[in-house]
């Protein structure tokens, strides 16, 4: 009777331990998700030699344009997240989006060389604002922020827009520039996080990450 049950004892032991390790290879194995195709947000993540995966989330990206320009962004983040984070609910997942919004007017990316002229044309000389909204979904929690930097150009002249047009990067780009290419010959100043501008404020993305609870190598 004794040797039963010491010996249920040293089963029940060795199926918890079976157990814990299997939690704590699941913890080692935390999986993060950047739920974006921009090659600039990746380039970001990657530099800070952060092992994840990439998933494009191809949602709709309509907005209501009666909302706040930081609404928008969250809003958009969120969708982009959330389609990846229901595909993969035990992995942390990063959604982002971003706007420019000049004189109250939300510029995003231009369909063609015209209307990227138009854009420069109006960010010319004058001050706007990058909004970029993140939205981050752990396997328990979901946060979301934004941040908010100016943009000063300088005066332009036709010829500078047209043979900034003419490399063709301003059309995958909220505003029709690039201030971590060419772009930033337009820059006169920022006040603000320029990673924000490039499409992901990534001091505060990472500090919520690690508030999350996502292990971070550093
Ligand atoms: C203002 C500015 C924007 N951008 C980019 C960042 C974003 O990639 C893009 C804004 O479009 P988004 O819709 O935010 O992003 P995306 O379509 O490129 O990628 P996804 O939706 O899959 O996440 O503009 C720059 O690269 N540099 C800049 O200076």
């Amino acid at each position: 009777m004794e040797i039963v049950s010491k010996k249920r004892i040293w089963y029940d032991k060795l199926v918890s331990s079976f157990f814990e390790t299997i939690l704590r290879l699941g913890d080692l194995m935390q999986t993060l998700i950047l739920a974006s195709s921009s090659p600039r947000r990746k380039e970001l993540l990657e530099n800070l030699h952060l092992t994840f995966e990439v998933c494009s989330s191809d949602v709709d990206e309509t907005y209501n344009p009666d909302h706040t320009p930081e609404d928008i962004v969250m809003e958009l983040a969120k969708r982009k997240a959330e389609f990846v984070a229901r595909r993969y609910p035990t992995a942390f997942v990063i959604g982002s989006d971003t706007i420019v919004v000049a004189n109250e007017q939300v510029l995003g990316k231009p369909n063609d060389e015209n209307e990227a002229t138009k854009m420069l044309q109006q960010l010319s000389g004058s001050h706007h604002f990058v909004y970029t909204g993140v939205s981050i979904f752990s396997p328990t929690k979901h946060v979301e922020f934004f941040e908010k930097t100016e943009v000063v150009f300088w005066e332009l002249t036709d010829e500078e827009i047209y043979s900034y047009v003419n490399t063709g990067e301003p059309m995958d780009k909220a505003g029709a520039y690039g201030i971590q290419g060419f772009g930033r010959l337009l820059v006169k100043k920022i006040n603000g996080d320029y990673f924000s501008v490039v499409g992901l404020p990534l001091s505060k993305t990472i500090r919520e990450l690690r508030m999350l609870g996502y292990d971070l190598p550093f």
